[in-house]
């Protein structure tokens, strides 16, 4: 992991940038791939899945007789734990739940505006190097509440062509209902175009790898919506003394073990605590199963030293990390003036994979920066909102000579006489 001791606020570009690729990077082979697909829906998709999953499958669907053969498959203490992460998602986004906005302008004007949920929606679940079946909690839970009806689910198979038992037990303990075996470019191609056997949606959710990410943006393109960019992962945590550098280095890995191109960053006011999570590193990262994996993201980190909190805070909302947490003495100096982060953990009893998987807030956030523009999902990403409003006969008159004067300063005479002829039926 690479250290730098006091940078100076000009170097905090290069020393902030991801690992990434960017979308003029990947996007000639995403562009390629949704043309073929518009054109010839399932047999590319086909096509790309053998190509890039290395299996050829003859149906994409999931059947019944496959979520049967899960649910018999997935352990009970598994299920158990689903079941609890499953209440505590459903309680923290339930509560989000707003009441009707509604509001008389002016005597005879009411306006209000009601929520209705978006009716088709897609869930990209990653399973490239692991089954993540916790993000179907995350999706598809706040999709149920908000009332959609359609949710279709999207996830590579393996090189046997089956989907893991847990992402197909998740999957039906949550509502979901179609399953299609197939993964990145070609599977937000199958759900922005629609193919044979795969449903066109409206707004397409999950996060995935970069060639996943970049899809999703330029599907945009072609009229679907995206909940946001949430490509690899990534954590930036601020620890001083107070903290414990084997639960800080516990942390950075954990995020690491997602991927390659994932980043991980320290920001620190002290030496000593650097230097412990340095050689703490190494110890923990031996133990890990992932550990190549995480050994290459650990590549594009970094140890940070600070002067102090101040330049702490800023250089923390300039990176806009996906998950930050917060170890330090004084944690409300972060806490009430971090501008930018997906979501924020504070803390040492407050790992960030009690997000992942468990404790109730949304694991699917904005990475690469975007989360000084996009929130993470919540239950409103899977609502539209709609304003109604119902004028009186008196409403008209009080509003109606402002209306006509507008429309006359806009030149659009016909929007005016819509105001004149139903005052002039009043007079
Ligand atoms: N931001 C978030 O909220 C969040 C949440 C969970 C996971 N993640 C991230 O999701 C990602 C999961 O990645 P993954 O790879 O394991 O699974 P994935 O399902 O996102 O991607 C696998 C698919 O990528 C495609 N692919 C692989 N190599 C390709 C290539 N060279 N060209 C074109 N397509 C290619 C294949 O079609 C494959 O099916 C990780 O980066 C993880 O950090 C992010
Ligand atoms: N940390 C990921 C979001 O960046 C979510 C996840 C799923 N499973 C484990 N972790
Ligand atoms: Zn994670």
């Amino acid at each position: 992991m690479q250290r730098i001791n006091y940078p100076q606020q000009k170097e905090w570009e290069e020393i902030l940038k991801r690992p990434t690729q960017t979308v003029s990077d990947i996007e000639e082979i995403v562009n390629s791939i949704f043309k073929e697909v518009q054109a010839d829906g399932d047999a590319v998709i086909k096509k790309y899945t053998a190509q890039f999953d290395k299996v050829t499958l003859d149906s994409l669907l999931v059947t019944n007789v496959e979520i049967e053969r899960a649910n018999n498959t997935v352990s009970d203490a598994l299920k158990q734990a689903m079941t609890l992460a499953k209440s505590n998602i459903e309680k923290f986004h339930a509560a989000q739940k707003t009441s009707k906005v509604d509001v008389e302008t002016m005597p005879g004007v009411k306006c209000w505006q009601e929520k209705r949920p978006i009716q088709k929606v897609g869930l990209y679940i990653p399973g490239g190097t692991a089954p993540l079946f916790s993000t179907i909690l995350m999706l598809a839970i706040p999709a149920k509440l908000a009332g959609c009806k359609e949710i279709v689910l999207c996830t590579p198979p393996d090189n046997n062509g089956d989907i893991n038992p847990a992402i197909l037990y998740a999957a039906q303990l949550c509502g979901v209902t179609q399953i299609f075996k197939v993964g990145g470019i070609q599977a937000i191609a199958g759900m922005t175009f629609g193919t044979e056997s795969i449903p066109k949606v409206y707004k397409i959710f999950g996060p995935g790898n970069q060639y996943v990410t970049v899809a999703k943006q330029l599907a945009t393109k072609h009229g679907v919506a995206i909940d946001m960019p949430a490509g690899p992962s990534e954590l930036l945590v601020v620890a001083d003394d107070s903290a414990n550098a084997a639960f800080v280095t516990s942390d950075l890995l954990s995020q690491a073990e997602h991927g390659v191109d994932s980043q991980v960053i320290l920001v620190s006011t002290s030496e000593n605590l650097i230097e412990a999570v340095e050689m703490e590193i190494e110890n923990q990262l031996q133990q890990l199963p992932r550990k190549e994996i995480a050994r290459k993201s650990i590549g594009n980190s970094r140890l940070i030293l600070v002067k102090n909190d101040q330049e702490a805070l800023e250089l923390i909302n300039e990176y806009g990390p996906e998950h930050f947490i917060v170890c330090v003495e004084n944690e409300a100096f972060f806490i009430e003036n971090i501008q930018n982060a997906g979501s924020v953990f504070i803390g040492n009893y407050t790992p960030e994979s009690a997000g992942d998987y468990a404790s109730g807030t949304n694991h699917t956030l904005p990475t690469n920066g975007y989360a000084k523009q996009y929130s993470g999902v919540n239950l409103d990403s899977f609502m539209k909102s709609m304003t109604f409003q119902k004028i009186s006969e008196k409403g008209i008159q009080g509003i109606g000579s402002a209306i006509e004067l507008m429309a006359e300063a806009e030149g659009l005479q016909a929007h005016k006489n819509a105001v004149t002829l139903r005052l002039k039926s009043l007079r």
